[in-house]
């Protein structure tokens, strides 16, 4: 059950993005998808919320068959998924921005207006609901970001790099913001992430990619004693 993929692989006119790889993530659980620049991390974010069809392979919700639906019905459905770069609309007020989440998705305006503000106040930043979107610091449009993700009550909530730029404090609290995110909503995260230390104060199991495939999965004390992801990720002979 939960949400899982088996066997996908996904390739870009010849470049095998994706190559045989199955990932499952289970409500209440933080996964951490771990791995080098390219090696597939994004593009499987994309097969599970409906944003890159698989070439071959099978996407599953909660035991059902959802390989090939799009983005709009897997948010609907409770998958949903955060970008590397934000992407707010700067002529909206962050809580537009958050709104117009709901809203594209077929939610009433007075309904999306008021989860909108719940989920910035659970953020903490309901102050800067009025706020234009183009006027935020780093950080707090990273949070927005989250809400508009936490907005659509997300089953299954995945996380692109939402940690990337920040300091080592801001990826602290980001850690423990997910932690809580998870207590709360019950929800199964999937983090990508290059941090390893956050990584593994954040996450209960990992799935390590280099170059499209698994190289290793399992608790991060399982994985960092793997061999071949101390060969492959680390560049560590094994014994060292
Ligand atoms: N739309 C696309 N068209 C062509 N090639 C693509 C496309 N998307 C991804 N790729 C290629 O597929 C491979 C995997 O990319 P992907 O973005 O999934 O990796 P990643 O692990 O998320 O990397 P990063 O950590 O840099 O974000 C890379 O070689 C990338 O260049």
């Amino acid at each position: 059950m939960g949400l899982s993929a088996t066997g996908i692989a996904v390739h870009f006119s010849g470049v095998r993005a994706v190559d045989d790889v199955s990932v499952s993530l289970s409500r209440g659980e933080i996964l951490g998808l771990v791995g080098p620049n390219g090696a597939g991390k994004t593009t499987m974010v994309n097969v599970f919320s409906g944003f890159q069809p698989p070439h071959r392979g099978a996407v599953a919700l909660e035991g059902a068959a959802v390989t090939g639906r799009d983005s709009a019905w897997l948010a609907r459905n409770g998958v949903v998924r955060t970008f590397q770069a934000v992407r707010l609309f700067h002529g909206l007020s962050v809580s537009e921005n958050v709104e117009a989440a709901l809203t594209s998705l077929g939610h009433g305006r007075a309904a999306a207006r008021r989860r909108a503000l719940e989920m910035l106040d659970y953020l903490g930043i309901a102050g800067r609901a009025q706020a234009s979107g183009g006027a935020l610091n780093y950080g707090d449009e990273r949070r927005v970001g989250i809400a508009r993700a936490l907005a659509l009550q997300p089953r299954f909530l995945l996380l692109d790099e939402p940690a990337a730029g920040m300091n080592v404090a801001e990826a602290a609290a980001l850690s423990d913001l997910i932690r809580r995110i998870r207590d709360d909503f019950g929800c199964g995260v999937l983090l990508i992430e290059h941090n390893m230390s956050l990584i593994t104060r954040t996450c209960e199991r990992m799935h390590v990619m280099a170059s499209g495939r698994t190289i290793a999965a399992g608790t991060p004390a399982e994985v960092f004693a793997d061999p071949g992801f101390r060969a492959a990720y680390l560049g560590l002979e094994e014994g060292a």
